[in-house]
């Protein structure tokens, strides 16, 4: 596989702004690339369609997705699973399109033990203060999820020093910037990208 059709898996902290970037590029190229939907045993929120937003499937049916090793990555969060089925990727890629996965740290760790072999992409915050205001400006969590968004971010970072983890770093300071960077990065460019920057809080 070529750079520009290998899956491309995106990571970073809660908040960093890889929705609003990924946003763009499908919008900019709904041809090109296609989003992998997770499947989900959360119960869909309002306006939330199945197979578009995730596949929202029961308890049962996850756990028998995961005995049957469909899953590429999976995890539970507060009650619920979520994951990505190789399934899923190669529905994308059978549409001819370069395959997006928004992944946690986490995720990309299992992800590492797979036959995937994708470009590992990381989004990082300029600085942490950048983060907390961003999290609390889109205005969908309260104070006390902004505080532990903000301790995994850390832990995110301090994975992500590891240069062998992720193949490019992109820091989004300014969105056009940012935007500029991930677009080459989808369309299969070797790009340097950015340095992480030293995070303190
Ligand atoms: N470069 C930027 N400068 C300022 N604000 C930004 C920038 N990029 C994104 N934002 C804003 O930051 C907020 C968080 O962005 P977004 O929801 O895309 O993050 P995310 O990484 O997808 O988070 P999650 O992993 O929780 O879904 C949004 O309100 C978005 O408009």
């Amino acid at each position: 596989m070529t750079l520009s059709t290998r899956p491309l898996v995106i990571s970073g902290p809660s908040g960093v702004g890889k929705s609003t970037l990924l946003r763009r590029l499908f919008t900019a190229h709904p041809d090109a690339f296609g989003f992998s939907v997770s499947h989900t045993t959360r119960l869909p929120r309002p306006g939330e369609v199945d197979g578009q937003h995730y596949h929202f499937v029961s308890k049962d049916s996850f756990k028998d997705l995961i005995a049957r090793g469909a899953f590429i990555e999976h995890a539970e969060f507060s009650g619920n699973f979520y994951g990505t089925s190789f399934d899923t990727v190669r529905h994308v890629q059978s549409q001819g399109k370069r395959c997006i996965l928004d992944i946690d740290a986490q995720g990309v760790k299992q992800i590492k033990y797979t036959n995937l072999n994708p470009v590992y992409l990381f989004i990082s915050p300029p600085d942490l203060a950048s983060l907390r205001a961003r999290l609390r400006a889109r205005g969908t969590e309260t104070e006390d999820s902004v505080a532990k968004r903000l301790a995994t971010a850390l832990e995110e970072i301090a994975y992500a020093k590891d240069p062998h983890v992720h193949d490019v770093v992109i820091v989004n300071d300014d969105l056009d910037r940012a935007y500029q960077l991930l677009e080459r990065v989808a369309q299969g460019e070797h790009i340097a990208g950015d340095t992480l920057p030293p995070l303190h809080d």
